[in-house]
């Protein structure tokens, strides 16, 4: 593995992009890259580069800078992989982006009351809530982000909805999260830790110009399939909040909202019943009249099938920079994610960049500090949800039937030697319900999430364990959930 500071000096390159061209780039681990816009027009997947500013790209980051009229850029640093391709998709997302313009116009109009025009009087005026559906790797993340970010630079001063129910993930803050979040500034991309841009975490002391807020539950694992039910009440729960909120601002709802799915929805035999049931799902909670399947004939006909005649699918192709990402990249993006949740987003210029921003913010603006805390066994309650706290059926005793559900919040002791709490990743929940009569079983299936915790050390004969959390506060009488994720410094 070469690092950016073994590498020698690299002389700037040159790329001249012809109008409605890419820029592609892959880095490998360790290695980072500084991209200078010098002349003309830019983009990265729809976040617009300011001319001469010089933006990083790390964290195993793969991405393309694309111009719509031409432009020349400077590239400092060696990507794995470069080349520019003339053959891009970008016209058909383009297109689809209008069509939606279209729709939140019209949606507008309705709110306000402003006149029809005659030509529209018969078309509908829902605001576009659109869901994003293809096969692994079809580049459904960037479609979002793309129709997101040309939204948010229309100048209609839209803030669209961005909906992650990809726990696999992570979106704004670690995987194991289903959220949403309203963005009112384009989205930028730089490191694979932060596909979706940057969430406020309680640490940083100055929020970035354009971080996000987003509203998240733990899921607690990074497969759909393997608790669908609560996957399923995650769903639901993100849509009512959302629900909730376009009530309060029907101008606000207009800007509409995306969703962007795990490839498990689209993958597998049509009859797989837990896949339908959380296209269902995400179809009921947040109201979706736009399917949009990414380049995948088969899957374009299904969704036709079973709701096209209620709701507009649209096929869109995929893009050929698309990178076929394995499960060991998957786990080092866990783990970027998890660091960069504690320490911030770090990503060390190429040798000779002295002036590098990550998304347009500042280098030092993006560096957290996070406490370790000795904590009492007692002071936070942990929870592990349904199944994963279950012994496997065939470990059951002959006749005995399961006492735990699959959505049942069960304690977890950590001073049990199968409490599997070492180095495990706690989600933080917002407070349990003051009023011990407004609280039920299942209560913690629908606290907010509101932070993560490691466990990195237990000590069971003081009955006492360390917590890293991004910053120093009081854990007591708060509740966490554990799922099947594990962070550990490295
Ligand atoms: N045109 C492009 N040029 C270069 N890289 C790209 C391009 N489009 C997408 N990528 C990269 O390819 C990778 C996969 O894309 P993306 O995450 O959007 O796919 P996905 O379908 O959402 O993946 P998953 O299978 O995880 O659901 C990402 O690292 C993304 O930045």
């Amino acid at each position: 593995m070469s690092t950016s500071t073994d590498t020698p000096i690299s002389e700037p390159k040159r790329w001249d992009l012809e109008p409605e061209s890419e820029y592609r780039f892959e880095l490998d681990p360790g290695t980072s890259l500084a991209i200078k816009l010098v002349e003309g027009q830019a983009e990265v997947f729809g976040f617009e580069l300011a001319e001469a500013k010089v933006y990083l790209f790390g964290s195993e980051c793969k991405a393309a800078v694309y111009t719509w009229k031409g432009c020349a850029i400077q590239v400092t640093g060696v990507p794995s992989t470069e080349y520019v391709s003339n053959e891009t998709p970008m016209r058909i997302y383009a297109n689809l982006h209008i069509a939606l313009e279209q729709m939140r116009v019209r949606a507008l109009r309705q709110v306000r009351g402003s006149p029809v025009p005659s030509q529209e009087a018969n078309a509908r005026s829902d605001p576009p809530r659109v869901l994003v559906v293809g096969p692994e790797h079809s580049g459904k993340t960037t479609i979002c982000k793309i129709l997101t970010n040309y939204a948010v630079r229309a100048g209609q001063g839209w803030t669209p909805f961005l909906v992650n129910v990809d726990p696999g993930e992570g979106g704004w803050a670690a995987p194991g999260t289903v959220s949403v979040a309203p963005v009112k500034g384009p989205i930028p991309t730089a490191s694979s830790a932060n596909p979706l841009g940057t969430a406020a975490t309680n640490a940083p002391m100055s929020l970035a110009s354009n971080t996000l807020l987003p509203l998240a539950y733990w899921y607690g694992h990074p497969q759909t399939k393997r608790n669908p039910l609560l996957m399923d009440r995650m769903t639901r729960n993100l849509g009512e909040n959302m629900n909730d909120r376009f009530e309060l601002d029907p101008e606000g709802r207009a800007s509409g909202l995306i969703v962007d799915t795990p490839s498990s929805y689209a993958s597998g035999p049509s009859a797989n019943d837990h896949r339908h049931k959380l296209i269902n799902a995400c179809i009921d909670a947040f109201k979706i009249n736009v399917i949009v399947v990414v380049g995948h004939e088969k899957l374009n006909v299904e969704m036709q099938r079973s709701y096209g005649a209620n709701l507009m699918v649209v096929k869109i192709p995929k893009s050929g920079g698309v990178v076929e990402l394995d499960s060991s990249y998957r786990d080092r993006v866990t783990n970027y994610q998890l660091h960069a949740y504690f320490y911030g987003q770090v990503i060390k210029p190429p040798a000779g960049i002295t002036n590098g921003s990550l998304g347009g913010e500042s280098l030092t603006d993006l560096v957290l500090s996070p406490s370790s805390t000795v904590i009492n066994f007692n002071d936070i309650i942990i929870y592990r949800i349904g199944s994963d706290a279950m012994a496997p059926s065939d470990a059951l005793p002959v006749g005995a039937r399961r006492t735990v559900s699959e959505m049942q919040p069960v304690v977890v002791d950590p001073a049990s030697p199968g409490s599997r709490l070492l180095n495990a990743v706690l989600a933080l929940l917002s407070p349990q319900a003051s009023d011990e009569s407004e609280r039920y079983d299942e209560e913690v299936l629908d606290l907010t999430l509101v932070g993560f915790l490691i466990i990195t050390n237990i000590d069971i004969t003081t009955k006492k364990m360390t917590v890293l959390a991004p910053n120093r506060g009081s854990f007591t009488g708060r509740t966490a959930v554990v799922g099947s994720f594990e962070w550990q410094e490295q």
